[in-house]
């Protein structure tokens, strides 16, 4: 299949034209780029299918965090459960022992933003690579020359019909890349062009969403797979000119974490389909409870406001996100990403839960709630 022509250079919002352009990007054969496509379903579910190796690098950080903490200006919690913001460094210039301990911080607060970054699209991919193996997306529009730096950017739906009434895709909370193999661990979102109202970025945490729930139910799902669905379709190679398909995966639905050893809900309404052995009205009943539960519990959130050149890195195993697509396309938002690819999702009874690791585990969280009386 060809890849699709669509350039942007005019378009591109001055801030984030010079970015590129001081960073020796080359705009000349347009923008974005768009990979070599796999030509159809089996060779898209084969691009990751094998196993890596993924060693952790928070499983080699000094707990104490002393190298990392002990360089920033500020280190402010955003919300209980998650979200941190780090002030006074740049990502760019950290050393191996504070990427290890970054490493750390994000597998245990979830979502870690830096303010003011000087960051070009290589430095990015450096720091991605340092985390895992960085994801070249068969089928996402890219920065041209750097596979692996992708895009956000509502202006590459190639169509204009997004809207107040029809937001951008990633309005809905989600999970990046559940269907992968190995799945992302850390994706590092940086946005150099933010409206000025508008635009923010949710996270809700799979910790804190597994805590909520009684250890009756926990028992119902520790130990449950899941498929899940890529975003992406693809031709069937028996079907070529039939409908297209997306790549479906099993993993667990409830996943431990490598580096902090407590175990995290992972479902997402956009991409988990089914608990593999429960009847369909079953499967749909639970899944429908975790969504809600997980989307709908304000403590267990975080809502962030951008400024221009912010970078946001967060656990996509422990985690859904969802952008607000308020400023409905009309002033310029544009953001570069990178994931990198980590373990085989795996569960372990044994594993704690975030609360009951840190201690936090209260008697009257194992009674069930009380009926309200106003
Ligand atoms: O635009 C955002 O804030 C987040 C978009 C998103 O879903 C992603 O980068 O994975
Ligand atoms: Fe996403």
């Amino acid at each position: 299949m060809p890849a699709p022509v669509l350039d942007l250079v005019p378009q591109l919002p001055p801030a984030t034209r010079e970015r590129l352009e001081s960073a020796g990007i080359d705009l000349s054969n347009g923008y974005p780029s768009w990979p070599e496509r796999p030509t159809d379903l089996k060779l898209a579910a084969s691009v990751r299918a094998g196993a890596r190796e993924h060693k952790d690098p928070g499983l080699r950080a000094d707990p104490s965090k002393k190298n990392l903490f002990g360089a920033a200006k500020q280190v402010i919690n955003l919300s209980q459960h998650l979200g941190t913001e780090i002030v006074g460094l740049q990502l760019s210039q950290l050393n191996d022992a504070q990427k290890d301990e970054l490493a750390l911080l994000i597998a245990e607060r979830t979502v870690v933003f830096f303010r003011d970054q000087d960051l070009t699209p290589q430095a990015q991919r450096d720091l991605g690579a340092y985390f895992g193996e960085v994801e070249v997306h068969p089928s996402a529009p890219q920065v041209p020359g750097l596979p692996g730096v992708s895009i956000i950017w509502d202006r590459l739906t190639g169509t204009n019909d997004n809207g107040f009434r029809n937001p951008f895709g990633t309005q809905d909370w989600h999970t990046d890349l559940t269907h992968e193999k190995q799945p992302p661990g850390i994706t590092h979102l940086h946005n150099d062009t933010i409206p000025e109202v508008g635009g923010d970025t949710y996270w809700a945490s799979g910790y804190s969403a597994y805590d909520k729930l009684s250890p009756a139910f926990r028992n119902i799902i520790d130990g449950l797979s899941a498929v899940y669905r890529s975003a992406h379709s693809y031709p069937n190679p028996d079907d070529p000119n039939g409908e297209r398909i997306p790549i479906e995966r099993t993993h667990p639905l409830v996943r431990i974490h490598p580096v902090t050893g407590w175990k995290s809900l992972f479902a997402n309404r956009k991409y988990t389909l089914r608990i593999v052995g429960l009847e369909p009205a079953e499967s749909k009943a639970i899944l429908d409870y975790l969504f809600d539960l997980y989307e709908r519990t304000l403590d267990i959130q975080v809502r962030f406001k951008w400024s221009p050149r912010t970078s946001a890195l967060w656990d996509n195993r422990v985690s859904i996100h969802a952008a607000v697509y308020d400023y409905e396309g009309k002033a310029p938002r544009h953001g570069t990403r990178v994931s990198s690819l980590a373990e085989i999702p795996y569960f372990d009874a044994k594993a704690p839960s975030r609360r009951t690791a840190l201690g936090l585990d209260k008697p009257e969280d194992f009674e069930p709630k009380k009926p309200r009386v106003y």
